[in-house]
């Protein structure tokens, strides 16, 4: 100590303070290079669960336009990283999108997906790998959905018989309802084929898939507090068992009917559950086989992603289409000039009809029937100098990002398909900024088979009618309020009087 005696207090003063700054910016850097998210402070127990409200979408972009595009909360006890911005969605999907391609695991998966065995729910690995394959090969390829053509024309065909009828006798109908049930008897044929017999016989199966797609769309409290689970304090629980047990009792059925004659069944029915079955019994390796229950929880998932996605994705073009009347005026015009009012709308002019599909695209901006899309990370990663352990739910607010006044500096709240003149910018997952489908390798699967029906049924709907708003209803009067469940729907039935306008009459 001798030799330090020459230091005054003064000295040591000076000397202790200027190691507490070093330690003090030593720690701030290390803690910054490690720090979360910035976000807003939770209660006990539910954490941030107040601030999401009904439109859990919009309420996390608010909050992200204070907190910043990659964003923390905490939703009960699960930790959440929202990402809100187009460049914030590349680091995540296009930097680390292998890190963040499994799925959170929620209670609807247990019930629906036989513990996560379907493609939608499974976590991200070989499974899934191969599961994704032989849907993109053998289910959703463009072979595939083409062989199924036969199947939505007939179905739009019915469709608008239905509509003539009604415009004969003046009548007003609710639009989404009739496109739901056309889009949902194609799906169900794509996917049961001639099984599809069951489901009008004693199997109460169509309500069953309609109460499932309610409870998977409905807040569960268990999947962010596990430890209320064991209460089932929203009667969910018992729901989903009598749900699931009813539609496993309509699958075994068709197991069954495969397994007593498998190669009639192929030949004769035809649907997607067909293959998936041939996949169970062929002497594919062992990586490509499918066992029953996983031949279920696919044939189910695969049914959940398509029955409803392009009929409310048709509604809400529709809806904007009813808003502004001049955008209506504009597609009738090219589909007269095109298709001409002789004849109708085949699938093969979809291409041609570029008006109409950039009107599909701007609806499909400002309303992605999949207002929050989730991930979760396989392992630790930083971004941005934020630290992301592994396990964290990634949640890519698609809402917010196809909204982004940056990427979007023309009204982005304004439905205008203009701006999509002399672009090239696509929504299939390569420009962040629209990402109705999704991106990276979890992108939507049935992205072209969806896409087909939506531009099929659209088409169909605006070239053979001319369309109304009952009771003198102005074009600014329709309702534009949205419900949020598993998508994204509209609050209110949009109801329409049609008038035909097409010079065919044997449609
Ligand atoms: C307009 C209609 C549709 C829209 C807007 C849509 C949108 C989406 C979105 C946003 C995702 C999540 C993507 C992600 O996490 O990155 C998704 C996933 C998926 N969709 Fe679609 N979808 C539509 C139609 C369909 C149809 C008709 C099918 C099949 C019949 C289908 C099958 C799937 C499947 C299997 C997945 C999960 C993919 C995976 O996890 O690997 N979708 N869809």
């Amino acid at each position: 100590m001798e030799s330090f005696a020459y230091l005054t207090t003064f000295n040591w003063v000076g000397i202790l303070l200027s190691l507490f700054l070093a330690f003090a910016w030593l720690w701030s850097k290390n803690n910054n290079s490690k720090s979360s998210p910035p976000g807003p402070l939770g209660l006990p127990i539910i954490g941030t669960l107040h601030l999401l409200g009904d439109l859990p979408p919009r309420a996390m972009r608010k909050l992200s336009q204070k907190y910043g595009p990659i964003m923390k909360l905490r939703i009960g006890r699960v930790p959440v990283v929202v990402v809100s911005t187009p460049e914030a969605a590349e680091l995540f999907l296009k930097t680390n999108d292998k890190i963040i391609s499994s799925k959170p695991t929620a209670q609807v998966s247990k019930y629906m997906s036989y513990g996560s065995k379907g493609i939608v729910s499974t976590e991200y690995g070989p499974y899934w790998r191969n599961i994704r394959k032989l849907c993109t090969v053998h289910l959703l390829s463009v072979s595939k959905i083409d062989s199924f053509r036969p199947t939505r024309e007939e179905e739009v065909r019915h469709l608008i018989k239905d509509l003539r009828e009604a415009a004969k006798s003046r009548e007003v109908v609710d639009i989404g309802k009739k496109l739901g049930l056309a889009v949902e008897e194609m799906t169900y044929r794509m996917i049961f084929g001639d099984h599809r017999k069951h489901i009008t016989e004693s199997f109460k199966f169509k309500p069953c898939v309609q109460e499932s797609l309610k409870l998977a769309g409905a807040f569960n409290f268990a999947d962010f507090l596990p430890f209320i689970g064991i209460f089932d304090p929203q009667g969910m629980t018992r729901r989903w068992k009598i749900v699931s047990k009813l539609m496993d009792e309509f699958l075994e059925k068709i197991i069954d009917e495969y397994e007593q004659n498998p190669t009639e069944q192929e030949e004769h029915h035809g649907g997607f559950i067909d293959i998936l079955l041939s996949l169970m019994k062929s002497n594919n390796t062992q990586e490509n086989k499918l066992d029953k229950t996983e031949v279920k929880a696919n044939a189910l998932e695969i049914l959940a992603a398509g029955i409803d996605t392009s009929a409310i994705s048709v509604e809400w073009v529709f809806s904007e289409l009813l808003r502004h009347p001049q955008v209506m005026e504009k597609v009738q015009e090219e589909l007269t000039n095109v298709i001409g009012l002789d004849q109708l709308v085949e699938e093969t002019d979809l291409a041609k009809l570029n008006y109409l599909n950039m009107v599909i695209k701007e609806s499909m901006r400002i309303h992605p029937i999949n207002g929050i899309m989730w991930r979760k990370s396989i392992e630790d990663m930083t971004i941005n100098n934020f630290y992301i352990p592994k396990g964290t739910w990634i949640c890519i607010n698609i809402h917010a990002i196809n909204r982004d006044p940056v990427a979007w500096p023309e009204n982005p709240e304004e439905f205008h398909p203009e701006r999509f003149v002399n672009t090239d910018i696509d929504f299939r997952g390569h420009d962040m900024q629209l990402l109705p489908f999704g991106s990276g390798r979890r992108k939507c699967a049935g992205m072209e088979l969806g896409l087909r029906t939506v531009q099929l049924v659209l088409a169909q709907l605006v070239h053979c009618f001319n369309w109304e708003l009952p009771d003198g209803l102005s074009p600014a009067d329709v309702d534009m309020k949205e419900v949020y469940g598993l998508t994204i729907t509209r609050a209110t039935p949009l109801l329409v009087r049609p008038t035909y306008r097409l010079r065919v009459h044997n449609s």
